[in-house]
């Protein structure tokens, strides 16, 4: 086994291009088999083993930097890195992440698992470098998902202009999560299938295979003013960065013998690399959809498994039902068609559809546009990269108050993706701009009704379920909702839980058969049910409110504030996610830890001295 013999990095470099070629495969086996014992990001990781190897057998990390985009893809590059003893433990309670990580290790050079970040970072260590005097490589390496992403764009726009020596790599496999979409994208299908490209690749690596780095850089020259003379529409001139390639990503000699040429080149320059998503691994490659982020699977004979009906797809269910009764529903996805549940509903309804790529803010906006020329649309997006349109939320769609309906999945803590995933702060940025309303539904009935409601309010709101599953709604209910207004689901003669979506769950495991407990689907969040708090306080009851979302700025948070607007003060706990963030592990158990559980609410009551009866 030569992975028995590397340890860290530098032990690549005495490696044989036989031993190398045999780590490849040894380093795919490695990510099956854990994956296949956790689950995790198989698909992109078997894409990059070529690239990761080569990689670095030709830079020295962690002195020269190199910055995976979304970090999902980086599974080799932590076995490589000194972790090989602790991969098993990948997105596990207490484990190494399952994205790249600066504090998990020196070889990690950005932390992330949001997408579209590496370039800008790497632009900014560039400069830093350049600044400092100091002298190392930093590479960006990012999927040609990532690069619909517009952070990407931007980035490329301030490198092509600075020109700092940046090496990036696009590791194309024409997949995001789903096939890829964008002109890039289509761009880039098309120049590979010229037949001048092919053969003026064919003719390059046998050119550029004989010759020194030194000769490389004046045939490069040579190559870049006659692709400038012929017009070359690759984008990447118009943004002054040296293109190269594309070359096979799989070619772990070419890619060693390419990266030894370029390393040293000045100014920016971007090596196209093309790849197959889940290469060497035959599931993975017929469906690198399913096997992106599979659950665990037995390795000797990989069947997809059902993860259940979750919300996402009473969501996708719902959507494509209200298609077909209202024309104008029009539903945006920024590149989540699988985990958004809107697979079915862009096969029934492909005209209203839209897959903006990773861009959420243009999708945002997009919305916007479509609103504010009579269309309805309905932007499904997870709570954590909905962060990433928080600005065209406020200016694009509040102001105005142009009417999107925002369909906010994964609401809350995450679970195997960690921090960078966790759907905690939504209600606080939401709830504090104008116009904005916020719901959540115990369940796929209210999911339903609250949807057909919102969609006739004219107003932007957010319907905000967690990452869970839920009991299917029949087909064709769409039960009416009195909008705004809560809901008694346990009477108590002392106190009330007040909760709502997945930590109800909790409130009635809390309250149990003690009449002294009630519960409440406090299933508006903005607005709140003041009439109900208003009561509620005059009649001196005790109050717990409990949310799987930070504890500052959340649901509890507006309770206390409406409380004091109306110059009441009762006897209130309020339990939400502390200030801090939460990593990859059992949500039940970082629930427990977080004090929002059926436990923890149990204890706020007793604190409050109400009395734990059981039912005479
Ligand atoms: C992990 C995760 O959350 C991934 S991985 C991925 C596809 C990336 O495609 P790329 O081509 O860059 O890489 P590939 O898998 O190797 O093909 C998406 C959309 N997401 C979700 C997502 C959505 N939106 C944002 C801002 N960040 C992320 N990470
Ligand atoms: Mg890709």
């Amino acid at each position: 086994m030569i992975l028995q013999k590397v340890n860290q990095p530098q032990d690549l470099k005495t490696l044989s291009q036989e031993e190398l070629l045999q780590l490849a495969e040894e380093l795919r086996s490695e990510i099956i088999r854990v994956c296949a014992q956790n689950g995790g990001h198989l698909a992109s990781s078997l894409g990059a083993v070529e690239l990761i190897v080569a990689l670095h057998r030709v830079f020295d990390s962690p002195r020269d930097r190199l910055l995976f985009d979304v970090g999902h893809q980086a599974y080799a590059h932590k076995i490589l890195t000194g972790r090989k003893d602790v991969i098993h433990t990948i997105r596990q309670e207490g484990g190494i992440s399952g994205f790249t990580k600066v504090s998990e290790s020196e070889h990690d050079a950005i932390t992330v698992g949001h997408a579209s970040t590496s370039l800008a970072n790497a632009l900014g260590m560039a400069m830093a470098r350049d600044t400092l005097g100091q002298n190392y490589h930093v590479v960006g390496i990012i999927g040609d998902g990532a690069l619909t992403g517009g952070m990407a764009l931007a980035a490329l726009n301030v490198i092509g202009e600075r020109k700092p020596k940046l090496l990036m790599i696009l590791n194309d496999n024409e997949m995001s999560i789903s096939e890829n979409v964008g002109a890039l994208n289509r761009y880039f299908k098309e120049y590979q299938t010229k037949k001048w490209v092919q053969d003026t690749q064919k003719w390059g690596k046998q050119v550029l295979e004989g010759i020194s780095p030194k000769l490389f850089n004046l045939v490069d020259r040579a190559k870049e003013a006659a692709k400038l003379m012929l017009h070359q529409e690759n984008p990447f001139y118009a943004w002054g960065i040296r293109y190269v390639g594309p070359v096979d990503g799989h070619d772990l000699p070419g890619l060693i013998h390419i990266l030894e040429q370029i390393k040293e080149l000045d100014g920016p320059t971007l090596l196209h690399i093309v790849t197959q998503k889940g290469k060497g691994y035959g599931v993975a490659e017929e469906d690198p959809i399913y096997w992106h982020g599979p659950p665990g699977f037995n390795p000797e004979n990989p069947t997809k498994v059902s993860k259940g009906y979750s919300w996402s797809a009473a969501f996708g269910d719902a959507v494509t039902e209200l298609a077909y009764q209202e024309p104008r529903l029009f539903v945006i996805t920024p590149a989540m068609r699988e985990g958004s549940g809107l697979v079915r509903y862009s096969q029934t309804h492909p005209e209203r559809y839209l897959d903006t790529g990773i861009c959420e803010d243009v999708a945002a906006t997009v919305a916007a546009g479509m609103a504010l020329r009579g269309l309805k649309p309905v932007l499904a997006i997870y709570s954590t990269f909905m962060q990433r349109a928080f600005d065209q939320i406020v200016h694009d769609i509040a102001i105005e108050n142009v009417p999107v309906v925002f369909a906010v999945d994964r609401a809350g803590i995450v679970g195997g993706d960690g921090a960078t995933h966790n759907g905690v702060f939504d209600i606080a940025y939401l709830r504090t701009i104008p116009n904005v309303q916020i719901a959540a539904p115990k369940d796929a009935l209210e999911l339903r009704a609250m949807l057909k409601k919102a969609l006739s309010l004219g107003a932007p709101i957010a319907i905000r379920y967690a990452r869970d599953n839920v009991e299917k709604a029949p087909e064709g209910a769409w039960p009416e909702i009195e909008w705004g207004k809560w809901e008694v689901l346990k009477e108590g003669r002392e106190a009330y839980i007040l909760s709502f979506g997945k930590t109800l769950k909790y409130a009635l495991e809390a309250a149990g058969d003690n009449p002294e407990v009630g519960v409440i689907n406090a299933r508006f969040i903005k607005p709140l049910d003041k009439g109900m708090l208003e009561r509620l306080a005059l009649e001196g009851y005790k109050l717990v409110t409990t949310e799987d979302h930070q504890r500052m700025g959340g649901f509890g948070s507006a309770v206390l504030e409406a409380f004091n607007e109306l110059g009441l003060k009762p006897d209130i706990r309020v339990l939400g996610l502390p200030d801090r963030f939460f990593d990859h592990g059992s949500i039940p158990r970082m629930h427990h830890e977080a004090g929002i559980d059926a436990e923890a609410i149990r204890a706020a009551l007793a604190e409050m001295g109400v009395g734990i009866k059981t039912a005479t």
